[in-house]
């Protein structure tokens, strides 16, 4: 329909936890590899507007679409993912998901250095109020991280909560069709076939 909006969360793919800190590290082997997939994916989408996350892996999962596409990819400080640590610091897996998932039951509990939820989807919030209306009518994608891309699919439908979150994937692609600003429709476009090849 002409007066919808699209926007395309895409979740990032696999990251390593060994080098760099959250903004600088990039993407596995099979990171890379489901890139490309997600080239394949929505090149015949026709995507007008590319926006990420500051954080490497977020830009390295969209960028290869992005440049066949002829677009440049803009980034927007305030889509990082939620802060959980001062300094940038990696956190490691099992500390983390106990942790987010306290965040779920407490959107006011945050860790030393860290942000709570409530903020992070503050921040995203205003961020994607103003995508919707400067690019209305237009097909966007975010590059995102599993915990804001929630909060902020969460913000307009509160099935989108801790329990979605633990079951997405990575990569992971999800079409969000807006009318002005509501919600219509969600679409997951990652299948499941694209996690076991
Ligand atoms: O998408 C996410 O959940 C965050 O960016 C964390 O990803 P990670 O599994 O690479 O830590």
């Amino acid at each position: 329909m002409m007066n919808n909006t699209y926007i395309y969360m895409i979740r990032h793919g696999e990251s390593p936890k060994v080098e760099g800190n959250e903004r600088t590290r990039g993407l596995t082997q099979k990171g890379e590899d489901d890139a490309r997939k997600i080239t394949e994916l929505l090149l015949s989408e026709g995507i007008d507007i590319f926006i990420s996350s500051p954080y490497s892996r977020a830009i390295l999962t969209i960028e290869e679409l992005a440049k066949v596409s002829g677009k440049e990819v803009m980034v927007y400080e305030d889509l990082k993912e939620l802060v959980f640590s001062s300094g940038d610091q990696i956190f490691p897996d099992n500390e983390l998901y106990p942790l987010v998932n306290k965040m779920f039951h407490d959107p006011n509990l945050a860790s030393p250095g860290g942000e709570t939820l409530l903020d992070c989807q503050n921040r995203s919030i205003a961020i994607l109020m103003e995508i919707l209306s400067k690019y209305k009518g237009q097909r966007i994608i975010l590059g995102t991280h599993g915990a804001i891309m929630t909060l902020m699919m969460g913000y307009f439908d509160s099935k989108y909560n801790i329990d979605f979150l633990m079951k997405t994937s990575k990569p992971d692609v999800y079409r969000m069709t807006f009318q002005d600003n509501e919600l219509v429709d969600v679409k997951r476009l990652w299948q499941i076939t694209h996690d076991i090849q």
